[in-house]
């Protein structure tokens, strides 16, 4: 049984870059509000920037929580304050990759309503490769996310054209929602993945207005629990396990 009532139906379009430590968030999140690149960018605590992006030509109020994987819940996939989430791995990092697929996977079957896009990011270092481009593309078709492989250090245009057009598509589906439109289009076909990766130009992100950090009681206020179902009852259940059914 896949949850959906923990979307977000209104206000900022919430993102949260999640991924084991050191794949880049950081650098990807910066790179993409700011265009720069920080090299060596050690942070412990999670990171909201509040800011007004141009989401497909019009002015979109964005949160973007660049969790720190030394955190408890980095890759949390029930965060429900997030209604999107971009999984980040290195393509030199196979363990990275498999935390990131672990998560894909989790968000795939318990927030189905959430968009995702993998990230194999640091593809400019290509001789020390251990993750194909292929798996990576195939899990997220499988998971029916977005994917992109890129290098945020040599490669501010792939950053802003990969996340621009996720924000598009995150903030199309919140319309599509709210219109009483079909749910997410869940199954994305391979000519239109590619096209929005090839992508066009896009207008550049304004300046962040705001950064909060988090520390980790204000980081577990914006969490409210999941409700989980019982199976066999198919009604949320207060207590799990709700004995004798199996939560789920
Ligand atoms: N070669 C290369 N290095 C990168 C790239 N992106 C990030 N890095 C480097 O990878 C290291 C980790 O980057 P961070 O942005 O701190 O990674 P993080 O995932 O936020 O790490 P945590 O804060 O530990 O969770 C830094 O030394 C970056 O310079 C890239 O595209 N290519």
């Amino acid at each position: 049984m896949k949850d959906d009532r923990t979307s977000v139906q209104s206000g900022p379009l919430r993102v949260a870059v999640v991924g084991a430590s050191e794949v880049g968030k950081s650098a990807l999140t910066v790179r993409y509000l700011t265009k720069r690149y920080i090299g060596e960018y050690r942070s412990d605590t999670d990171m909201l920037y509040k800011c007004v992006l141009q989401v497909d030509g019009a002015p979109q109020s964005v949160e973007i929580m660049d969790t720190s994987a030394s955190s408890d819940k980095t890759s949390d996939p029930n965060l429900p304050w997030a209604e999107a989430f971009v999984v980040v791995y290195s393509i030199t990092d196979k363990e990275s990759y498999q935390r990131a697929a672990t998560t894909v996977q989790e968000l795939s079957e318990r927030r189905a309503s959430a968009s995702v896009l993998l990230v194999g990011n640091k593809s400019d270092l290509g001789h020390l490769r251990e993750v194909e481009e292929v798996e990576a593309r195939t899990l997220a078709l499988t998971h029916a996310a977005r994917f992109a492989e890129l290098s945020t250090a040599e490669s501010c245009t792939s950053v802003s054209e990969v996340v621009d057009n996720f924000l598009k598509e995150v903030k199309a589906q919140r319309n599509g929602n709210q219109n009483g439109g079909s749910p997410k289009l869940r199954k994305i076909s391979v000519t239109r993945m590619l096209g929005s990766l090839i992508g066009r130009n896009s207008p550049p992100p304004t300046p962040v207005t705001h950064l909060i950090i988090l520390d980790k009681a204000e980081r577990n206020k914006l969490q409210t629990p999941l409700t989980r179902l019982c199976r066999p009852c198919l009604r949320p259940a207060q207590s799990l396990p709700c004995s004798p059914h199996t939560a789920v």
